[in-house]
Parts: C-alpha cells; structure tokens; sequence
C-alpha cells in the first residue's frame, strides 16, 4: 500500500470516523499509526483539566472541547453521545447510565488517581478502556498532610480565623511540636509511603496499617490490626482508595478507639470518614482536632455553596473546633497537575492511535513493538472481545490469509483484548479483516489502525 495516500473506506470502525492512512515517513522508525483522520476525534475535557493535556490532544490533531467545572448528569449524557475520548477528575460521575449513551467512547481518562467515580466495569464491557495517574499528585497530598499536623498540634487554624476577626488570643495550652508524636497511616501506598518518609523527617514515629503487606520505609512499622493502629496514635491519616471495604470505615467505634486528645485526617474520599462520628468525637473533646479535605458529596464547580442542602451536618460541623476545611486540594498544585496532564493524554493518544492500553485500569494492558515505517502493507489489528473460549481459534482463522508478525492477548475478568500486527495485507483487504472480526460473537470493539 502507498503511504500517504487516503483510503477510501469510511467507516471501518462505527466508532472511528473516517480513516486515512498515516502520512509517509522518510526514518526507518517506528512508524505513526494514525488510521484515522485525527480531526475527527472529539475528545472531552472537564474539570479545569491542565493546559499541558490540551496542547498534546490538540497537538494530535483532534477536536478538543474543554470545561472548568463538572456537567450535570442531563447535560453530560447530551455531550458524551458524541465523544470518542473524555477526561474528568474525581467530581463527575460516569455511571452506568452515563455510560449506557456513550456509544462512541473508545477511552476515559481520569486526571487524578481515584477511578471510583467511573463505573469501570461497567465501561470494560463496552470496551472502553479507563486511565488514570497513579502517582503524580501523591507528593502534593503528603505535603498537605504534614502541613495539617502541624496546624493541627499549633491550632493555627483557630489562630488563623481569629486574627482575621481582629482578635488576638495568644495561647500555649494544647499546642504540641510535633516531634516525637507518632503518626498512623491507614493505607501505605503511593502518598501513605510519601508521607511517612516526610513525617519521619520531621521526627515523628510512623506506624501505618493495610491490607497487603507492605515492605515500611525508614523506620516506618506496620501493624496487623486496624484498631492497634488506632489505639497507637497521636494523629491518624487516611490514604485508602474508595472501596466497598472503606466506605465508613471510620465511624463512632474507630473514634473512640482513638487515644484520647488525638488528631484525625481524612484526604482520601469522603465516603471512608462517618462525619457525624467525627462531629461528636470533636464535640466531645475526645478528638482534639480534624483535618478535612474530601467529603461524601462536594459541589460541582467553584463558586458553590457548601451547606446543608449538600450535606446535612454542615453547620454542626463549621461550629467545631480546632477543624480545618479544604475544598479537595489535596492534589492541587502547579506541578502535581502539569505532570498528570501529561502522563494522562500521552496514555489516551497513544491508546487511540496505537491501541496501547498498558497502565488502563480496567481493561487487559498490552502493547507491542512499533511498527516501524519500513514495514509496509502492515495493519494492527485491535479487538476488544468476551473472555470466553474458542475466540482466538476464530480469530486466527480468519487472520491465517496474512502472516501474524507478532500478536499479544489478556485477558482481564470478562473482557479479552488481543492485538495483532499483519503484514501483506492488501488495501482491499482491510474491509474485509475488520467485518468480518468485528461479526463474530465475541466481539466488544474491533479497530484496525495502520
Ligand atoms: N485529596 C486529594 O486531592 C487526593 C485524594 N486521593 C485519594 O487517596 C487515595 C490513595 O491514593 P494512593 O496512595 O495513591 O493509592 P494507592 O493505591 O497507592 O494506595 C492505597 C493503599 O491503600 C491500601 N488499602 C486498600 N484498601 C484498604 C483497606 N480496606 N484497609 C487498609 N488499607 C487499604 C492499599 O493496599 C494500598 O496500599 C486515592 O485512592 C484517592 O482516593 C488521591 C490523590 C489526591
Ligand atoms: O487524585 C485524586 O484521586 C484526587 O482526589 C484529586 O482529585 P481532583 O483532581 O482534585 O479532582
């Protein structure tokens, strides 16, 4: 097949709008897999996603519509009916239902690392694969953490409050270095290890608690139990994903398992903390302070209000003491928000344009060596199927008329996905391939990029 040359089928993939060849190449590199013609492809942006994700997906030459703040349900489902790519953070809700219009959607991008705001089996069903970034914002996050011990142990929020009401109150009592207190850590992963290593440095002994083992750093212990960790501790943190085991995880009987005069922190989800327990633990003196950052249900966009109409114990909340709010900023900062933008688009063009899916949290992850730009009549042949049994058989047969330079399959609960790559396939083959794999039974989504 001549490169450069455009082809004549529109729809190879329902989903993908017309395809084109890719655009010739004088390296002997790998060779750009744009089967499509770039600017076809919509891709959505919300939530004040950063400038860096904008400028590769628009550097790729597709359609970019971009948004500051979360869509309501009715206008989302409007707008997602016509997009092969969304990116969100951890405000919108892509249920189920949402899903369900989404008939286009080939890829989900979440700009952070919570994914419990996306049905994700749900979208692997339809094929459609969902990324996130794992570690980019974990530093900011465990920077805010020690930020929060220490105005916590200062009450420096109080302070803060009452100098901006013109009031001096200079005080000693129940204000702590943080030196030698012991922080506990409820989930060791990504910021729960960040943060141990910066607390330990700031002379506080760690001890943390999860479900798998974890090797600590520094001198950092692991505890079996939940309650020890609770029982152990001068401060404790949250650094748990949203899952059906953390959701109210701590409530009336975690708290009072809690030292006396002891410190809480949640900036993981605000599904994990039963905020009416927090509430009276404060009231009561029991907790001598709190650090809040996420709560069950947050406001759409800035601008906002934050009350009870959102959540029914706002008021009883605000009138706490030594409690400091953030509106989920654990993850806000310049950097934390440039490197996701990067390592987010760069995952969705190149599983839009390769069919690379490795760092997908839903969905197989594979990929394979390039194909590079000397390579011609080759294709790559991408198809999301059931994971049942008998599909390979079938779809080997029917690839059997070309030679199958190399070929990757995994499987991943109910979905398969297995890429191919195929040399000497002729132009008016392609057709061919892509209909008749993408009738066979199995079938979730079959593309063919080349
Ligand atoms: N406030 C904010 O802006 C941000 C909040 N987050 C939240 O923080 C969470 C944690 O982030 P990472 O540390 O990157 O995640 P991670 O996946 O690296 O670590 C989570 C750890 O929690 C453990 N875990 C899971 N279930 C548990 C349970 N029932 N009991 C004890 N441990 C359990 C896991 O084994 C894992 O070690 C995210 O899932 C997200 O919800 C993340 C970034 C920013
Ligand atoms: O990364 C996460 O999971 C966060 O909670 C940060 O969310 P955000 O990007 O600030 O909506």
């Amino acid at each position: 097949m001549a490169q450069g040359q455009v082809n004549q089928y529109q729809s190879l993939n329902p989903q993908v709008p017309t395809l084109k060849r890719s655009p010739s190449f004088t390296s002997t590199h790998a060779k750009a897999l744009k089967p499509f013609d770039s600017g076809d492809i919509k891709v959505l942006l919300l939530e004040n996603i950063n400038q860096t994700a904008i400028d590769i997906l628009t550097g790729e030459g597709y359609q970019v519509e971009a948004h500051s703040k979360s869509l309501p349900e009715d206008v989302l489902i409007e707008k997602i009916r016509n997009v092969h790519c969304i990116g969100i953070r951890s405000k919108t809700q892509l249920t189920r239902k949402v899903l369900a219009e989404a008939k286009k959607l080939l890829v989900i991008g979440c700009f952070c690392i919570g994914t419990n705001q996306v049905d994700l089996e749900a979208a692997a069903r339809q094929g459609i694969a969902v990324f996130n970034s794992p570690f980019s914002n974990s530093r900011s996050v465990a920077e805010l953490v020690i930020a929060e011990i220490i105005f916590l142990s200062r009450q420096l929020g109080d302070r803060n409050i009452e100098m901006h009401q013109g009031i001096w109150n200079k005080v000693s009592a129940k204000c702590y270095e943080i030196r030698g207190k012991t922080l506990g850590i409820i989930g060791y992963g990504h910021i729960g290890a960040q943060l141990s290593v910066l607390a330990e440095a700031m002379g506080m002994t760690v001890y943390f608690y999860d479900i798998i083992q974890i090797m600590p750093l520094g001198t950092a212990k692991q505890v079996s139990t939940l309650d020890e960790l609770l029982e152990r501790s001068d401060f404790v943190t949250l650094h748990v994903p949203e899952t059906e085991e953390t959701k109210n995880m701590i409530g009336d009987a975690e708290i009072n398992k809690m030292k006396k005069a002891s410190y809480l922190i949640n900036a993981s989800r605000g599904s994990v903390v039963q905020v009416p327990a927090l509430i009276k633990g404060l009231q009561s003196e029991h907790l001598q302070g709190a650090a809040i950052d996420v709560y069950p249900r947050e406001p759409r966009s800035n601008g906002q209000y934050f009350n009870d109409e959102l959540n029914s114990w706002t008021t009883e909340l605000l009138k706490c003491k030594n409690l400091i709010m953030s509106p989920h900023i654990g993850g806000s900062t310049e950097e934390a928000q440039r490197m996701i933008g990067v390592e987010v688009a760069t995952a969705l063009f190149k599983y839009i344009n390769y069919g690379t899916s490795i760092g997908a949290v839903n969905f197989p992850e594979i990929d394979l060596r390039a194909i590079q730009d000397t390579d011609k009549n080759s294709i790559r042949v991408l198809f999301a199927h059931q994971n049942v049994p008998g599909v390979l058989r079938e779809i080997n047969q029917i690839l059997s008329d070309h030679n199958v330079e190399k070929q990757y399959s995994d499987s991943r609960g109910e979905i398969a996905y297995m890429m191919a790559d195929i040399s000497d396939v002729d132009e008016n083959d392609i057709r061919k391939i892509y209909d008749t794999i993408s009738s066979s039974k199995a079938n979730v989504l079959t593309r063919i990029v080349y």
